[in-house]
C-alpha cells in the first residue's frame, strides 16, 4: 500500500515548552489510523504537525515520500484535508459557502468553480448529511450540525489524506455511527484516514491500527486488539477497562466506574494496603 505519511521523532513546541517530545506514525491509503491519549496528551499537537499546520522543533514529516518542509500550501491542500476540533466560524457564511470554499483546494488562482466542483460540493454535502443545512448560515448550526459540516468540508477538498481531530464529539448515538461508517467507507475507498478520537470501542470498531499517544510520546502503535489491551487502559488511562467484540462486530469498553482498582499515577499517593491494581501494574513492590 502507498505511504501517504509518514512522521518521525517529532517535536513540537508550543508557548515556550515542548508539548510533543517524540511522535511517529504512518498513514496509508486505504488505512484508517486513530491516534488515541489522555486530555492534553499531545494527540491534536501531533496531528496539527503532521498535518503542517504547526511547524515541528525537530523530527521529520514526510508526505508521499516528500519533506514536509518543501510543500507549498496549495500542494499540501490538494494532498490533505484537515477537518479541525474546534473550527473558525465567520459570521455571514453559509454552509455551502463553506464547502465551495473547501473544494477551492482543486482550483487554480481565480479560476470559477465549474459543474463539476458543484457536484463535488453537492456530494461533499450528502455524504456529512449535512445537505439538509445547506443554505444556513454555519453560526446558526449546533455542534453537532457544524462537526458534519466541517466534515463536508474536508470531503469538498478531494484530497486522499482526511484527517480528523475528534469529529464525533459532539454527535448523538446515531449520528456517531453514520459517521463511523462513513470514515471507514472512505478508508475502504482508498482515502488514508487519520483520525484523533477518544471513543475507544468506536475506535477499535473502525481502525485498522491505533497509535496511543501519552505525555507528550507515542508509545504504542499495532491492532487495536493488540494495543488496547487491559493493561494498556491501566497503565495509560488509569482505569480498570477492557475492550471486548463479538463476531458481529460489535465492540464495547467494559469500565470499572467506581471502583478503586487503578493504579495510582504516583505510587507514593497510593492508599497503603489498598487494592491491587489490575495485571499488577504500578504495584508497588
Ligand atoms: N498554543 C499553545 N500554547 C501552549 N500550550 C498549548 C498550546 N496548544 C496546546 N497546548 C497544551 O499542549 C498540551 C497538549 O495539547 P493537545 O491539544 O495537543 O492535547 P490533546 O491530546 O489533543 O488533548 P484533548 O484530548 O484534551 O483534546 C495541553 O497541555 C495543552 O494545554
Amino acid at each position: 500500500m502507498t505511504v501517504l505519511l509518514e512522521a518521525e521523532g517529532v517535536a513540537v513546541r508550543l508557548g515556550g515548552r515542548e508539548i510533543v517530545h517524540h511522535g511517529d506514525l504512518a498513514l496509508r491509503a486505504g488505512e484508517l489510523l486513530a491516534i488515541v491519549g489522555p486530555n492534553g496528551a499531545g494527540k491534536s499537537t501531533l496531528v496539527r504537525a503532521a498535518g503542517g499546520m504547526l511547524r515541528p522543533s525537530a523530527g521529520t514529516v514526510r508526505w508521499g515520500g516528500e519533506d514536509l518542509r518543501g510543500l507549498g500550501p496549495r500542494r499540501l491542500a490538494r494532498l490533505r484535508a484537515f477537518v479541525p476540533q474546534r473550527p473558525h466560524v465567520p459570521a455571514g457564511v453559509t454552509v455551502r459557502d463553506a464547502v465551495t470554499i473547501g473544494r477551492s483546494a482543486q482550483l487554480r488562482p481565480l479560476q470559477r468553480p465549474t459543474a463539476a466542483d458543484r457536484a463535488a460540493v453537492d456530494e461533499a454535502l450528502e455524504r456529512a448529511q449535512a445537505a439538509v443545512f445547506a443554505d444556513r448560515e454555519l453560526t446558526t448550526l449546533s455542534g453537532g450540525e457544524l462537526q458534519r459540516v466541517q466534515l463536508a468540508v474536508g470531503l469538498a477538498q478531494g484530497a486522499p489524506t482526511l484527517i480528523a481531530d475528534e469529529p464525533t464529539s459532539a454527535l448523538d448515538l446515531g449520528a456517531t455511527a453514520t459517521m463511523a461508517r462513513l470514515l471507514r467507507g472512505l478508508a475502504d475507498d482508498g482515502l488514508g484516514v487519520l483520525l484523533v478520537v477518544h471513543d475507544l470501542a468506536l475506535a477499535s470498531a473502525i481502525a485498522d491500527a491505533v497509535v496511543v499517544v501519552e505525555a507528550g510520546r507515542t508509545v504504542a502503535t499495532g491492532r487495536p486488539d493488540a494495543v488496547l489491551t487491559a493493561d494498556r487502559l491501566a497503565r495509560t488511562w488509569q482505569v480498570d477497562a477492557a475492550l471486548t467484540a463479538d463476531p458481529g462486530g460489535r465492540t464495547a469498553l467494559h469500565v470499572d466506574w467506581l471502583g478503586d482498582r487503578a493504579p495510582s499515577p504516583d505510587p507514593d499517593a497510593a492508599a497503603p494496603g489498598g487494592p491491587p491494581p489490575p495485571n499488577g501494574e504500578g504495584a508497588r513492590p
